[in-house]
């Protein structure tokens, strides 16, 4: 034996002494080594080099335009680390719209674009047949919740009774109402810091508290989100930090961290051990899934773990479906309501939109003296809806729907016969689909061009865009959201209180952010102050609607 390396193999009766030096001959090395890495780098040629170019040449001939400069690894994606620092979610490359399906080569996949009206919901009807999820976000936010329903299949893991379930446990909106309302009163108590004469709040921060304090009281109960977590930050030091904010904190670094160019390229790169961070990342996503699991054990009476737990229990689901359906509805609560909020608030303090303003104060004042709670009568404010829906139609948060085909099929459109082969990402672009004049056109003729925010459209038309495949922020057919009730309804109630406190207030934009670039969906950094005066308006700077 004259090789150093060996390896102690028990067959059962005795040590078998394996060494390397002298028991493979280099002819046989080479082939142990040889033979895999040229199966692999053939079989990498294939997958991902002759298989996409046959593909997308597959899909040209059907007459689909390719986004320009779009390459397997490269290409588009270069782009979208543009699009980020504007603030523009990546579904900005699909905006021009040149063919009705649009391709792109998504990292190492050929992903199809739908953006106009028709052809969304030719998709959303093939949802679950021949179309299903397949998305990046199972390697980011997902890896909080994986086994939850927006990562899974409609095939598995029960996932019609979950989502009915989960449907069921969120909708004590008397509940939800009561919440929003006290935590957003201590919000805006709590955040403003005087400045000079008049007072200001950031934006991000109030919205932050808010959402978090909400949405983690309404979905585990006030005394189990008041705990605090020792956690590994993203600067390296170990803090005692409130649960709330580490889970929000987790949700946005994964996120942020598969945006990263070699992420967007190879999607389960991001839940790999591979980097300092991504090892932090994990760390911290086992303490929280710990965490949760820990409060499942005590439930609150009245919130959603407790009614969750109570219809999942009486169906024999696992316990593990629960926990990763309320992880995920705590932070669905979190990023889209802040985003919708935010968006907002923008367009309301726009001196622009004043007279929408004054409208939404005089209808919620209305309201108030007429019979019933508020939470029903928030769902009849026609001025406030419309202006709700139009801040979501303009900047959708979640503005992609990431699905793939998961069987060859036939996508029709005016007579057009698409042939789309199994394994294409398919995706319904929300973003561009509504700014897509042609389709809204159908439905409402004589509205303002999209670019221009205007609730008046769905003032005149709700009816009509609700129910249509024009208007899709909360997406369409089965896997639509879940949490649409809820959600909107956090989103108004907020407003509301906002609204009625009747401040004289105005925004403060960085210099640095254009109209252009004060966009706001999940990825956004673009943000704003609000200054206000409580005694007496500041000179110059009121904007309170006459
Ligand atoms: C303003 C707030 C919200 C917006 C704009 C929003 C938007 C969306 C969108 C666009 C989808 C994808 C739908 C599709 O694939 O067709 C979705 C899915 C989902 N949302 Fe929301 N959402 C919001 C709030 C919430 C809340 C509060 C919950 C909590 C229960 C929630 C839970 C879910 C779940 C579980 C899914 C996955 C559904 C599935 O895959 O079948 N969402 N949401």
């Amino acid at each position: 034996m004259n090789s150093s390396t060996t390896w102690n193999i028990t067959n059962g009766y005795e040590p078998v002494i394996i060494g390397l030096g002298d028991s493979l001959p280099l002819g046989k090395w080479a082939y142990y080594i040889g033979v895999p890495v040229v199966t692999t780098t053939l079989w990498g040629v294939w997958n991902y080099v002759l298989r996409l170019l046959l593909l997308r040449r597959w899909y040209e001939k059907q007459g689909i335009n390719f986004v320009d400069n779009c390459y397997a690894v490269v290409g588009a994606e270069m782009r979208v680390t543009k699009l980020q620092e504007e603030n523009k979610s990546h579904d900005w490359l699909y905006m021009e719209r040149p063919t009705n399906l649009y391709g792109t080569l998504r990292g190492l996949t050929l992903q199809l674009y739908t953006t106009n009206a028709q052809l969304c919901s030719e998709l959303v009807s093939k949802t679950g047949k021949q179309v299903d999820r397949n998305t990046p976000a199972l390697h980011s936010v997902g890896r909080l919740s994986p086994s939850a329903i927006p990562f899974q299949s409609m095939h598995k893991l029960r996932f019609k009774e979950r989502k009915a379930n989960l449907t069921k446990s969120t909708r004590d909106n008397k509940r939800l109402f009561e919440i929003v309302e006290r935590q957003a009163n201590a919000s805006l108590n709590d955040l403003k810091v005087k400045d000079g004469s008049s007072w200001r709040i950031d934006v991000r921060d109030l919205l932050e508290h808010w959402t978090r304090s909400t949405s983690g009281e309404f979905v585990w109960g006030k005394a189990n989100i008041d705990r605090f977590l020792e956690v590994e930050e993203i600067d390296g030091v170990v803090r005692n930090v409130p649960f709330m904010v580490v889970l929000n904190q987790t949700f946005t670094e994964l996120r942020f961290y598969s945006s990263r160019f070699w992420n967007r390229v190879c999607f389960p790169l991001a839940g790999m051990p591979l980097t300092k961070e991504a090892r932090r990342l994990n760390r911290n996503i086992n303490l929280l899934r710990g965490v949760c699991t820990e409060m499942m054990s005590h439930p609150e009476d009245g919130t959603v773990a407790a009614l969750l737990q109570e219809i999942n229990e009486s169906q024999n689901m696992r316990e593990v479906f629960t926990l990763d359906d309320l992880i995920t509805a705590t932070f669905a609560g979190l990023d889209a309501v802040k985003s919708t909020v935010m968006g907002c608030l923008y367009h309301l303090l726009n001196p622009d939109n004043a007279y929408w303003r004054k409208a939404i104060l005089e209808e919620l004042n209305s309201l108030e003296g007429q019979p019933g709670s508020m939470d029903v009568k928030l769902m009849q404010a026609p001025i406030l809806n419309s202006f709700v829906w139009e801040s979501l139609r303009f900047e959708p948060p979640g503005s992609l729907i990431n699905n793939a085909a998961v069987k060859d099929f036939d996508l029709n459109y005016q007579g057009h016969t698409y042939k789309i082969k199994a394994g294409t990402r398919i995706v319904t672009s929300i973003h561009a689909l509504h700014q897509n004049e042609d389709s809204w056109r159908e439905i409402a003729d004589d509205m303002s061009p999209l670019t221009k925010f205007d609730p008046g459209r769905f003032l005149k038309y709700g009816d009509k865009l609700l129910g249509s495949s024009c208007f899709m922020p909360f997406g369409k057919g089965p896997r639509r959201c879940p949490g649409q009730a809820a959600g909107a309804l956090m989103v108004k109630s907020f407003l509301k209180v906002f609204i009625q406190k009747d401040l004289e207030c105005r925004m403060d934009i960085p210099e640095n952010q254009t109209k252009d670039s004060s966009r706001f969906h999940v990825y956004s950094k673009a943000t704003f102050d609000i200054l206000f005066n409580e005694e007496e308006p500041v000179e110059g700077v009121a904007m309170k609607p006459q």
